[in-house]
């Protein structure tokens, strides 16, 4: 918790603090930023466990909000000194409207950018994510790009369009007066894929492996590498940048960052057997199991009966054919841009991160 001896002026917003990632930057910034005051979090649907935190020297204020209704995002922002921007729909399964993506993603995050102007909130940070660059529809490799790599970044899924617009308007916002006629400061910060704690594709992975008797079958090449970081080191990066944003204004405002760590590079099975490998799943086939054209007929047709059963039930599996483009790209980042410009260094080592996640998933054991 936040040493009380050191000055406690700040007011930080976080919203979608009770989701995957806003969980950890929620923890992470009491336990790292000892000049709040104030941590208010914004979300759709509150955890209970935001009560535990409540007993401590910082004020944590919950706020049930929808970030696409602009009187509720200004109520929360008035006063704060930073926002961190973090709710959104994370849909790449169909499960929700490219017209409620679009209205969350995009319509919320200009809701928090007017709200920090009309209110005199100087400081945003945007959550975007490494799908605003790619893989692109092309499926062209991004082989241990940077910030700077050359990349066509073209797009259909309703989900990276949304995430690629919405760190558009927060991009370009920066620069711009705010009430009291300082200028807003924003930067964006683009994770490839999370991993860690609460992660809840990984857990259905392992129940998954679990139904299968133990296993999983590969349907990626083991050549494909995906870029993964680990959640806490993404959790540190919003403290840090949320840090540094004040006294380094001009060389941080309008940037884009890529989250990185150590985590090795490998293929999304691969890298998830790190942690599924110990619980007990094997991974069968040291190449796809399954003719790749067999998985992009399999995709087509989860999409197709997605379609059909619509009107009866929601039917949202993990295989369809944007997925399956993710999954057979390689994506991998490999920079230092966060470390120049803001001394970032990854708090939590790759054994680190692989420990504590493995520690979770056997805890998530009982939960399937
Ligand atoms: N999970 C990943 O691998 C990953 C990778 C890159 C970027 N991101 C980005 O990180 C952010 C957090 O992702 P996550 O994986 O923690 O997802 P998540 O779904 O666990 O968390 C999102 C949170 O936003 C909240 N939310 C959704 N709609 C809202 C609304 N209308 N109003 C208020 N709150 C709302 C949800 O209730 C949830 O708590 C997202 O912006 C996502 O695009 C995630
Ligand atoms: C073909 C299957 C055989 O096992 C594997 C399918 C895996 C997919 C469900 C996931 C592969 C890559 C993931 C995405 C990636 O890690 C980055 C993302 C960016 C982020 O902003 C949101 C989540 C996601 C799109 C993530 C979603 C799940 C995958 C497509």
């Amino acid at each position: 918790m936040a040493n009380s001896a050191q000055t406690q002026e700040l007011v930080y917003l976080v919203t979608g603090g009770c989701g995957f990632l806003g969980e950890h930057v929620v923890r992470m910034l009491l336990q790292r930023e000892p000049r709040l005051r104030e941590l208010r979090i914004f979300d759709l649907h509150l955890g209970p466990w935001l009560e535990e935190l409540k007993t401590g020297p910082v004020q944590v204020t919950a706020i049930q909000g929808d970030v696409t209704q602009a009187h509720e995002v200004a109520a929360a922002v008035a006063g704060a000194h930073v926002v961190i921007h973090t709710a959104g729909l994370v849909d790449v399964f169909g499960k929700t409207s490219p017209e409620t993506i679009h209205e969350v993603n995009v319509q919320g995050t200009q809701n928090v950018i007017e709200a920090c102007v009309q209110t005199g909130t100087r400081f945003l940070i945007y959550t975007s994510s490494m799908e605003v660059v790619g893989p692109n529809i092309k499926g062209q490799p991004f082989y241990r790009g940077n910030e700077n790599t050359p990349y066509e970044a073209v797009h259909r899924h309703p989900y990276p369009c949304s995430k690629a617009l919405a760190e558009r308007l927060v991009l370009e916002a920066n620069g711009r007066e705010v009430l009291g006629g300082l200028p807003l400061v924003t930067c964006a910060l683009r994770p490839t894929g999370i991993y860690g704690e609460g992660h809840q594709i990984m857990k259905d992975f392992y129940h998954q492996g679990l139904r299968l008797g133990g296993r999983l079958f590969r349907a990626i090449p083991a050549s494909v590498e995906h870029g993964r970081v680990y959640v806490g080191n993404v959790a540190w990066m919003h403290v840090l940048v949320a840090r540094e944003l004040e006294h380094r204004a001009a060389l941080m405002g309008g940037q884009v960052y890529f989250c990185y760590d150590n985590s090795p590079y490998k293929s999304y099975e691969d890298f998830n057997m790190e942690f599924l490998g110990p619980c007990g799943l094997r991974l069968v086939g040291t190449r796809p199991l399954m003719p790749y054209w067999l998985l992009v007929l399999l995709a087509a047709l989860n999409t197709l009966l997605q379609w059909l059963l619509r009107p009866l039930l929601l039917y949202a599996p993990l295989l369809n054919p944007y997925t399956l483009a993710v999954a057979n790209t390689t994506f991998t980042v490999s920079t230092d841009k966060a470390r120049r410009h803001f001394g970032y260094e990854p708090l939590f080592s790759w054994e680190e991160s692989r420990t504590r996640t493995i520690r979770w998933v056997r805890t998530a054991e009982g939960s399937a």
